[in-house]
């Protein structure tokens, strides 16, 4: 019965998918106070945070359409990536990495939903070090350092894990964005914490005193489901919105793509956006704010005019300033297949869990079980390698109990090579498996969005250059050598926890396991973090490698600014989710005080 139950339910949630949201306006006005551009993680925040002040309107357009009740369920997050919510960019073709990839090309899923890349994402909370922030303000963005951005870092915190919620140090309680462990975890989600702990790492909450250490993870979860921040945001002004609830008017509009923002005299006006064929233009009385995320921000930039000369002068667009604009791409990369086998069906197979009956109950009733886990990822390790003592990690090792050939779809999600696939993993693809993911916390290699033509509805060109940097390569090799020592402690070695040892066939010459091997291997599989950031940077007024000012305002351009992970003028070490919002929530006080508006309340210290 209990299954029965869970199916209707679900089914009635599909029906009235994204329920909670606000409903899509259809046509907007023809003139707003704000546009912000995107309802991603960030313009989801900053929308919400605008109509606090009464007598403010704003639209928010959204390329991509509702949230739905599947979206909610941990399990499927990379699944997700097959269907309309993601705008499924490739990058371009490469000689230096993805060359196991299918053209040589990564694939780089950017969520196109209510809720953005957080409706994609794997739910992993991480704020990052005090350093990242210190030095973000080194490099010129002024109120940016760590102390400035932590009271942000709280005000959007609900902590519910219990032993850290009472932890007003680091911690808060009552803001929108719930983050809690996870209510169920393998054995080998456990072994991982107990490997870490046998290799001397302390356990830490990794969001407070000390990020370098072991531990499970925060995640941006409610009740077993994903915590959006459509759901985060948004949900709680649907019915409480509009000047009679003393605040201001947001009108949302969905399956909507800005295509320019309209300048004049060097100042935003509004923007055009097309929503069914049709093409609309929106005035903005105050401010057009893109949160189009790390992509489409400085896609939309360039179209504008806003970029750097010659590159535009080459697609053919007349030139409103000339900034770096799409230049400083980053991206947390890992060694991805690098997978170890055990004797016990103790990890995730999704085949299995989705065709549980007990599990589906477990979720759809009781909201725990193997459903809740992200995508498979449970711990997390964060490194300091060889004389770094400084406390800010080079690398993660991020866990997933589960690996490339537990789920069907993992591989093409990749976008691995079918044939290299098969002839490195066929022959374990039905055996239970763990990964870990090395992940390089601090690249130094920057990639680079262009514009493919003056085309809004074409994708941009999108160049990685992971492994520019020689360094970036041998950081990773560390991780994969340190992933082995995890795999042989007491604690993996009770499943027989063994590496996976058929060689890419390219990268035999070097000897398996050899240094060289490890880099070949990585070149061949380097899977992205999903953490696209920092192509329009910010910096101190008037640098030449600046894009916006530390008040995230586009240079030279009024009225006009940004807020999304592109704004990072250097990547945190951190999954950037966390981040993100916190730039959002400082920009709103930002904007807020701009417009002669005092910011509601400090957030808490
Ligand atoms: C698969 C995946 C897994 C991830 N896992 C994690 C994780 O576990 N933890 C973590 O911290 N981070 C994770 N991240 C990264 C994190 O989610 C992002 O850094 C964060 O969501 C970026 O927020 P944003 O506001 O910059 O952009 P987004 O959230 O991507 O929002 C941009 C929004 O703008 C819309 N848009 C774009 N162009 C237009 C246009 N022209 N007109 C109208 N709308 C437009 C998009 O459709 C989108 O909704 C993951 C990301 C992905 C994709």
């Amino acid at each position: 019965q209990g299954l029965t139950e869970s199916l209707l339910l679900s089914l009635v949630h599909e029906v009235t998918g994204g329920a909670y949201e606000p409903p899509d306006r259809g046509v907007p006005l023809p003139q707003y106070d704000f546009v912000v551009v995107g309802a991603g993680t960030a313009g989801c925040a900053l929308a919400a945070r605008l109509t606090e002040v009464a007598g403010w309107s704003v639209l928010l357009v959204e390329a991509g359409g509702r949230e739905n009740f599947a979206m909610d369920i941990p399990i499927v997050a990379n699944m997700l990536q097959f269907s309309e919510a993601n705008w499924k960019y490739r990058t371009q073709p490469s000689d230096k990495a993805c060359l196991g990839m299918s053209g040589h090309r990564c694939n780089y899923p950017r969520g196109k939903v209510m809720g953005g890349s957080s409706v994609l994402n794997y739910m992993i909370y991480n704020r990052g070090h005090p350093n990242d922030y210190d030095n973000w303000e080194r490099m010129g963005s002024e109120g940016w350092a760590f102390k400035d951005v932590l009271p942000y870092f709280k005000k959007l915190e609900n902590m519910m894990v219990p032993e850290l919620r009472g932890d007003s140090r680091w911690h808060h309680r009552d803001g929108p964005v719930s983050v809690s462990r996870l209510p169920w975890n393998t054995p080998l989600g456990k072994a991982f914490v107990d490997a870490g702990l046998e290799r001397g790492m302390p356990l830490v909450d990794y969001n407070g005193a000390q990020q370098v250490g072991i531990a499970p993870l925060q995640v941006t979860l409610n009740n077993g489901s994903r915590w959006s921040s459509n759901r985060a945001y948004l949900s709680p002004l649907r019915g409480r919105n509009g000047p009679s609830a003393g605040r201001g008017v947001l009108h949302v509009l969905k399956r909507a793509q800005v295509t320019r923002v309209l300048i004049k005299n060097q100042e935003a006006e509004g923007v055009e956006l097309v929503r069914g064929g049709r093409r609309f233009t929106v005035r903005a009385r105050r401010e057009v704010i893109l949160a189009a995320g790390a992509i489409n921000s400085p896609q939309l930039l360039m179209l504008s005019g806003i970029g750097p000369r010659q590159h535009l002068q080459d697609v053919g667009i007349p030139v409103v300033a000339d900034l770096p604009v799409g230049y400083n791409l980053m991206d947390h990369v890992s060694a991805g297949a690098v997978i170890f086998l055990v004797n016990d069906t103790v990890s995730i197979r999704t085949e299995r869990v989705t065709s549980s009956q007990k599990d589906l109950i477990d979720y759809f009733s009781h909201n725990t079980g193997p459903l809740t886990i992200p995508g498979g990822c449970e711990s997390v390790a964060f490194l300091a390698l060889d004389g770094n003592t400084s406390g800010w990690p080079d690398l993660e090792l991020l866990f997933v109990s589960g690996s490339l050939t537990s789920d069907v779809t993992l591989k093409d999600g990749f976008g691995l090579d079918r044939k290299l696939y098969q002839q490195v993993f066929g022959r374990v693809e039905q055996l239970d498996s763990w990964m870990p993911l090395p992940m390089l916390l601090r690249p130094k290699s920057k990639g680079r969005v262009m514009l493919r033509d003056r085309n809004p509805l074409r994708k941009p060109l999108i160049f990685h250059n992971y492994f520019d940097h020689p360094e970036d390569l041998d950081t990773l090799v560390d991780g994969v050598l340190e992933s082995i020592k995890m795999s042989n402690t007491r604690a993996f070695q009770r499943f027989g926890s063994r590496l996976h040892d058929t060689p890419i066939p390219a990268c035999r010459h070097h000897g398996f396991g050899s240094r060289d091997y490890w880099r070949c291997h990585i070149r061949h599989f380097p899977f992205t973090i999903y953490h696209q950031s920092g192509t329009c940077r910010m910096g101190r007024r008037g640098d030449p490698l600046a894009v916006l000012d530390p008040r995230l305002r586009v240079q030279g351009v009024g009225r006009l600014r940004v807020v999304d992970a592109s704004v990072m003028p250097m990547i945190p070490a951190a999954h950037t989710n966390a981040p993100t919002y916190m730039i959002a929530e400082k920009a709103a006080d930002m904007i807020k005080e701009d417009n002669g508006v005092a910011p509601p309340a400090r957030p808490s210290k």
